[in-house]
């Protein structure tokens, strides 16, 4: 098993470039079936890595020794696993450079979005380990005279998690933080185009006193094999995944004998609305952080731009000024905004995507296809004259393509921007205090941002309804996702 020496010459600290899965207390550079898979650089097809392909053998493996090890570390104090999380928050602050210079080499994106990615793992790690001493239970007036009632909030216990490949590092600490934090274990799978930041995280970990066995990260392609076992393994309490809405009802379904508890982050297919009142330039501003961020794959991406009839023509050519700025390359270059795609699915679905529209009548305001000499690049691009019958409106695109929408009334928006069987995030823009409280009570989501785009943050509650998803992720919602609720009834 290997890094490439492209990938380790980039690195201040090479022990973080990991060539071996962790399997329970384990580091291990073989699996028991002897298969390998590569870790390709999407914007250059270089294979970096070579990693173990580890199958149901290893889950097991792990997964006993997560349930060992749960039994310890949940009877530690919450100060204890505070602590633990703490120099681990401290670790990725100090590692930012070199996690984020692996995370470029294996998903594409731009150097500093990858360090902000880091960051903004890492700050789930601080704010889930603060939230560690505050499990708070409560009293209860007891229902008879001799009555005495106690809610306690324990660990649910082992924690089977799939993460993917969009934010390798993110995706993942806002997972294993709060299940620590509440005294739980993990195993963890990683997207194989993306397990070397998961693998550099469980080095940190293990640095920052990690007791062994509570984090592992198996490397694999076998995803539907291992999410059965997490489904059907009876030591395993809580299974949590965030990836596509169709992987997510799979998981639901395999999980159902066990009644499986889940967390799902699945798929969404956000509204991003501009009203006649807005303030165009914070809208622009919204629209390029929430269209273009990560080239378009994000799930909380603006996926459908509806914009008012009498603001739509300044909105599309501000914007368009704004992405003719926008640099395409990879994501080490100087001044490049714009990596690749993650593979030849995912550019295959935005041209289709963009060819659709365009069959069906919208019009190429900038972009529109692949950049440069080949490869996975794809131009940001905007659409005008979408209407309804396009892919774009009813399919997620996960691509830097905007398609702009025109509106006329508040009440056909709404209809418009809730007729999907998506709710996870939605945005808008306006400045009528009235028409805020209306629509952002009338949208069908789990989040809204209102003038904003930038709306993830550890402090807050990340998740979706409708087929978005199930639970939350971050804030004090998120960590009691990791705990059961038991009461005690006590006669005195
Ligand atoms: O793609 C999913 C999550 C992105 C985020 O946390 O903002």
């Amino acid at each position: 098993m290997t890094v490439r020496q492209s990938l380790l010459v980039k690195l201040t600290d090479t022990s973080l470039a990991i060539n071996k899965a962790l399997v329970g207390a384990e580091w291990v550079s073989k699996s028991s079936t002897g298969d390998v898979f590569d870790v390709t650089n999407p914007s250059t097809g270089e294979v970096i890595a070579t990693l173990p392909d580890l199958g149901r053998q290893e889950v097991t493996c792990a997964i006993d020794a997560a349930h060992v090890a749960q039994k310890t570390w949940a009877k530690r104090t919450g100060k204890e696993r505070a602590a633990i999380l703490r120099r681990l928050y401290d670790l990725m602050v100090a590692n930012a450079d070199d996690l984020a210079t692996i995370l470029t080499m294996e998903m594409g994106k731009p150097w500093s979005e990858a360090r902000g990615e880091i960051l903004y793992g890492a700050s789930y790690v601080e704010w889930f380990g603060e939230e560690a001493k505050r499990v708070y239970g409560d009293t209860i007036p007891g229902h008879q005279p001799d009555k005495r009632i106690i809610v306690i909030k324990q660990p649910v216990g082992v924690v089977g998690a799939i993460t993917p490949w969009n934010f390798p590092n993110a995706m993942l600490a806002r997972k294993v933080a709060p299940a620590l934090a509440a005294g739980c274990s993990m195993v963890s799978k990683p997207a194989a185009q993306t397990p070397l930041s998961a693998l550099a995280l469980a080095v940190l970990a293990e640095r920052a006193g990690l007791p062994a066995g509570l984090f592992s990260v198996l490397t694999s392609t076998a995803s539907s094999e291992i999410g059965r076992e997490f489904c059907s393994n009876e030591k395993v309490r809580k299974v949590t995944f965030t990836g596509s809405t169709n992987v997510g009802k799979i998981l639901m379904r395999q999980g159902a004998d066990q009644i499986m508890k889940l967390g799902l982050e699945l798929g969404g297919n956000a509204p991003f609305i501009v009203f006649d009142d807005a303030d165009l330039e914070a809208a622009v501003e919204g629209a390029m952080v929430s269209k273009y961020r990560n080239a378009g794959q994000t799930c909380v991406c603006a996926n459908r731009l509806y914009v008012q009839s009498g603001i739509y023509d300044a909105f599309a050519s501000k914007l368009a000024e704004r992405v003719r700025q926008m640099k395409v390359g990879d994501g080490f270059a100087e001044g490049v905004t714009t990596g690749p795609l993650i593979d030849e699915t995912a550019l295959k679905k935005v041209q289709e995507h963009v060819a659709d529209a365009v069959g069906k009548g919208a019009k190429v305001e900038i972009g529109g296809k692949p950049a440069g000499q080949g490869g996975l690049f794809f131009e940001p691009t905007i659409l005008t004259g979408v209407t309804a019958d396009m892919l774009v409106s009813t399919e997620e695109t996960f691509g830097p393509v905007a398609p702009l929408f025109r509106f006329e009334t508040e009440e056909d928006v709404i209809e418009l921007a809730n007729n999907t069987v998506f709710g996870l995030a939605s945005y808008f823009f306006s400045k009528d205090v009235s028409k805020i409280f209306r629509v952002a009570e009338a949208l069908e989501y789990g989040m809204v941002g209102v003038n904003t785009s930038l709306i993830s943050t550890e402090v807050a509650p990340f998740g979706g309804i409708k087929q978005s998803g199930l639970g939350r992720e971050g804030s004090k919602y998120g960590l009691e996702d990791y705990t059961e609720i038991k009461y005690l009834c006590l006669s005195v």
